[in-house]
């Protein structure tokens, strides 16, 4: 099912949270609401949902204008945070809540209903636990119930806000797995809001970046990343590093920061530069070069992958960097290394953005 937003605003008393958005989800999509705080997400959800209004825009769902239609008509499957399961109703009843609530012309009978909730209760894996209540069953099957009430409705949209907040880490990544075959298999159009980057680039074909009440880029993962729009999505996604430096004749240098200059094909002036953890390359030495160390390693910290990376502050700056093989058995705290930089996200003052790379081809390190 299509979705056009155009143009929506939504203010609440002198506070603007959406700022005329406007996108656009193609059929089959998947794609993701990633932005900090208090950016539009979940308005952006629930006007779509159809429960909250607009002060200007317009929402179409599959070329058919939204205005004046309410929620229930919409046949948009809705799984909200705060979207509670009903702690009084059993598994089953929660689900079947979902058929009940479809307009009278497209309610199931009793028997119909118990074979529509037993076949939701298949699809999401939990066949057996339909007589448990809530408060029975672990988080991750609870968000199964949730979903299987959303789905209830036979949407073609399924909108979802934070669905796995309350999920650990390890369920979390199974029960995501688990929603995009699902996404695949039935052929739905879904929006999902998190606030988790690697949930958002791991599952969505697309991802919406929002930014004060707008969308500011929306393309995938891999784009976001190879080429941010802005500077704000250059340093919101993939955890970069911000640092200040200066271009003259297409070299940028970072003043007396101990960094490399890189090649950036700016026009002069001052630009920001932001570096990914993978990166830069800390090469641990076995003592400072003469004089005061060039960089010291502040801390090693282990990433989810085994990967150990070394932490440095630089102009109060926080960086991480792979640790440069060979050098690996010298890192430790304190010890001084020497920085490279493969690559970097770089910005003049006049708005332009460049791909900086080494001025001499690097070591591979
Ligand atoms: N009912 C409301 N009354 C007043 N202000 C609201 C209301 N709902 C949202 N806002 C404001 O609108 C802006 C956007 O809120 P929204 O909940 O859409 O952001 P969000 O990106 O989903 O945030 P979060 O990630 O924290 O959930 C915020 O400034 C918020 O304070």
């Amino acid at each position: 099912m299509t979705v056009t937003v155009t143009g929506l605003v939504r203010r609440f008393g002198a506070a603007t949270a959406l700022d005329g958005v406007s996108f656009a989800l193609a059929e089959g999509e998947f794609a993701a609401l990633l932005g900090p705080s208090g950016s539009g997400k979940s308005t952006l959800l629930r006007i779509l949902a159809g429960l909250e209004g607009s002060e200007a825009g317009e929402v179409r769902i599959a070329g058919r204008s939204m205005a004046g239609v309410p929620a229930r008509a919409r046949n948009i499957g809705v799984v909200f945070q705060n979207y509670a399961l009903f702690r009084h109703m059993t598994i089953f009843e929660n689900v079947a809540f979902g058929l009940r609530v479809r307009p009278r012309a497209a309610r199931p009978d009793r028997a119909e209903t118990a074979r529509r909730v037993r076949e939701l209760l298949q699809l999401v894996q939990i066949p057996e636990l339909e007589r448990r209540y809530p408060d029975q069953v672990s988080g991750g099957q609870r968000q199964r119930v949730a979903l299987a009430r959303a789905l209830a409705i036979e949407p073609h949209l399924l909108l979802l806000d934070e669905p796995f907040g309350a999920l650990d880490a390890l369920v979390r990544r199974d029960v995501r797995r688990w929603l995009r075959g699902l996404h695949d298999r039935l052929g739905l159009t879904t929006l999902l809001v998190t606030h988790d980057q690697e949930e958002a680039m791991e599952l969505a074909d697309r991802v919406a970046v929002m930014e004060r009440g707008r969308v500011v880029q929306f393309d995938p993962p891999a784009a976001l990343l190879a080429a941010p729009a802005t500077p704000f999505v250059a340093g919101f996604i993939g955890h970069a590093a911000r640092l200040e430096g200066e271009v003259r004749a297409g070299v940028l240098r970072f003043g007396s920061l101990p960094l490399p200059p890189l090649r950036a094909a700016l026009p002069d002036g001052p630009a920001t530069a932001f570096l990914r953890p993978g990166a830069v390359v800390a090469e641990a030495l076995a003592e400072a070069p003469g004089g005061a160390p060039p960089a010291a390693i502040e801390l090693l910290r282990v990433t989810a992958e085994g990967e150990r990376r070394a932490v440095l502050t630089l102009g109060g700056v926080t960086l991480e960097a792979r640790l440069a093989p060979g050098s690996e058995a010298r890192a430790a705290r304190g010890a001084p290394c020497r920085l490279h930089i493969a690559g970097a996200q770089v910005f003049g003052a006049g708005g332009g953005r460049a791909e900086a790379r080494p001025l001499r081809a690097a070591p591979v390190l």
